[in-house]
């Protein structure tokens, strides 16, 4: 019996555990110019998950996103996805391999309209069916439908929020990076938005990792979590766990 427990474990341990891990991201480290952003981040993301990075400002959240999608260079580590490492080739390579990046901010073309932006998401994909993709993505966001030929600036800012995650969904990502998507929007169109992405977690395995500066929402929708210091790691265990030790959260989260 003995025996048989222990294969279990191990089954679990290297082949469940493994197939679930998608992005594994191995002492990365970066820098800008004499500032050392990130020290040796040791993580992972789980394939249907959302994986919260927390940390007050300058713990390097967005150096961490940033660095995973190609735009900073890592100046040591590694970081793979199913296996394949990426760390430090360029944008377009990484987001072929499946990552894609919704920057702070949104990261949307201003003055092109709705439809080409989406268009964007997918400019290099090939073989693709692009009218049913698009369709797809106005099926999850029904309010950018009849804005498809508006200019982005005219959008409300949560219609923007949707714009950039249906950009970001144009390629089919396996994971998906999103920094700080609540910034300056209503709590309940953020909520709207965490609640499509957790039912593509579910339904496609989609991997969301999500920045964020306010710790309580993100661990709200959170099933595991990273927290962030100076660069460093300083815990990664389930969204539960951190929410329930107050010392840390005191500490670190400022809650
Ligand atoms: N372009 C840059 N040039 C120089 N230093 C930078 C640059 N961007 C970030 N930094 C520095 O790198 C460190 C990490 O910053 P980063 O923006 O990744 O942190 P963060 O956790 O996302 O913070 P915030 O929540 O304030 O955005 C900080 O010390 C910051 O001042």
């Amino acid at each position: 019996m003995l025996l048989f427990d222990t294969f279990d474990y191990w089954f679990e341990v290297y082949f469940l555990q493994g197939e679930k891990k998608l992005l594994i991201v191995e002492g990365l480290s970066a820098s800008y110019g004499p500032v050392k952003a990130l020290r040796g981040v040791t993580m992972s993301v789980d394939r249907s998950k959302i994986t919260a990075v927390l940390g007050a400002n300058g713990a390097g959240k967005t150096t961490l996103l940033r660095t995973l999608s190609g735009l900073v260079k890592a100046i040591d580590g590694s970081a793979s996805i199913d296996g394949l490492h990426f760390e430090n080739k360029n944008p377009e390579d990484i987001a072929r391999m499946g990552i894609s990046h919704v920057p702070e901010g949104r990261g949307v073309v201003q003055e092109m309209t709705v439809d080409e932006n989406l268009r964007l998401g997918a400019i290099w994909k090939k073989d693709f069916d692009i009218k049913s993709k698009l369709n797809w993505v106005y099926e999850l966001f029904p309010p950018l439908l009849p804005r498809s030929a508006k200019a982005a600036f005219t959008l409300s800012g949560g219609e923007r929020q949707m714009l950039a995650v249906g950009r970001a969904l144009m390629s089919e990502p396996k994971a998906l990076l999103l920094d700080e998507p609540s910034l300056g929007l209503a709590p309940l169109v953020t909520a709207g938005i965490m609640s499509l992405l957790r039912k593509l977690c579910d339904d496609q395995g989609l991997a969301v990792l999500l920045v964020e500066q306010n710790a309580r929402s993100a661990l709200s929708v959170a099933d595991e979590a990273v927290v962030l210091s100076l660069g460093e790691v300083v815990v990664s265990d389930k969204a539960s766990a951190i929410k329930e030790d107050a010392a840390l959260r005191h500490h670190y989260l400022g809650f």
